[in-house]
């Protein structure tokens, strides 16, 4: 929960939903559905919570050879990035010169909605399987370094059952949904990690994650080397939701460069969340998390959200799809003097939890 001042110097912004349409990144490509399912909950329930929402932005993997999920994410992430990087404010070719490929396609497709784009709305990123995060976080990194004329890394709170955290060289399935915190923090395939022509767009001293409970050796030791701060399951369950992400949200914000959000919804247990790519028993309690985000949004320091891997056909009676829709009114709601505040309350409702 943010403090009364957060609340008050927060600028409101528009929000800007962007459908990141791809599955490849995963084994079982079917979360590649998700941001065409949840789109009109998660819509309305941000409509419902008062905001004015951009026009939607679909971006959609292509289709490539099943065989190389590496280079169908390396072609789909710049894009994504581009997308991520016009809403978020990068101003077009005009003033600045191009520092890199993502930027330059940024430019020349920001500069027909330059007026929108100056603005700098509030990217919700809506997977997609979790690998899309490469092009999320490096776009706002390019957004960033735009306005401020310098690279500034960003802080991210990765919400997870998974580390997220292979290289190529580690993972013993190659998926890349399986890599994306390690590319941003600089490490792995240099498609993804240096994408722009840059490394380290997240500073390993200001990335936590929260709720990890299914993980390989490989991808743990390199966290434990960049010195990135990882609350498992068990330490959740001893300390509790709201003070573990109160402590990730406190190291994430002290970056340079402001922070961001990415909550996989197999952070949840499989009985809450049937709906998600890699299921892990276990996980967060949901109400109390979504009690703990209640508000984010007007954190002035948090640049973006992203809500990933949502597998619409693994769904039972929308359960997932409602309890998405739940978290994001909450995340989005309106601010109250009390924790339970109407966003959070009718967020419990929403999933049948009660006040
Ligand atoms: N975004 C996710 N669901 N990641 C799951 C990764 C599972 C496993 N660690 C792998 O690398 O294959």
């Amino acid at each position: 929960m943010i403090s009364e001042r957060e609340f008050a110097s927060r600028t409101p912004r528009q929000l800007q939903l962007i459908a990141a349409e791809l599955g490849e990144g995963a084994q079982r490509t079917g979360c590649k559905a998700g941001p065409r399912a949840l789109l009109p909950l998660l819509a309305a329930a941000l409509r419902e919570a008062g905001h004015g929402l951009a026009p939607m932005r679909l971006i959609a993997s292509r289709p490539a050879p099943a065989d190389d999920k590496l280079t169908t994410v390396a072609d789909f992430v710049p894009r994504l990035a581009a997308v991520v990087a016009q809403a978020a404010g990068a101003p077009c070719a005009a003033s600045r010169p191009p520092a890199s490929a993502a930027s330059s396609a940024s430019s020349a497709s920001s500069c027909a909605a330059a007026p929108a784009a100056e603005a700098g709305a509030f990217p919700l990123v809506i997977g997609g399987d979790h690998s899309c995060a490469v092009g999320t976080w490096s776009g706002m990194a390019h957004a960033v370094a735009s306005a401020h004329g310098a690279r500034l890394p960003l802080g991210l709170v990765w919400i997870d059952a998974h580390l997220d955290s292979h290289t190529p060289a580690t993972s013993e399935s190659g998926a890349p949904h399986g890599m994306p915190l390690a590319a941003l923090l600089g490490e792995g395939d240099p498609r993804l990690a240096a994408l722009g022509g840059w490394r380290g767009k997240v500073s390993a001293t200001h990335a936590v994650v929260v709720g990890a409970r299914s993980f390989e050796a490989g991808e743990a030791a390199l966290l434990a080397r960049l010195g990135v701060r990882v609350i498992d399951a068990v330490e959740v369950a001893a300390r509790g939701v709201s003070a573990c992400l109160a402590e990730a949200r406190g190291i994430a914000r002290a970056a340079p460069g402001g922070y961001g959000i990415s909550l996989d919804l197999d952070a949840f247990d499989p009985l809450d969340a049937p709906g998600v790519g890699s299921p892990a028993p276990g996980g967060l309690p949901v109400r109390a998390t979504i009690d703990a985000l209640a508000g984010l949004y007007r954190d002035v320091r948090l640049r973006g959200f992203e809500l990933v891997e949502y597998n619409p056909a693994l769904d039972v009676d929308d359960r997932t799809a409602r309890l998405a829709s739940a978290l994001i009114a909450s995340v989005f709601g309106r601010m109250s003097r009390s924790t339970r505040g109407p966003g959070a309350a009718g967020a419990r409702a929403a999933v049948g939890l009660g006040a």
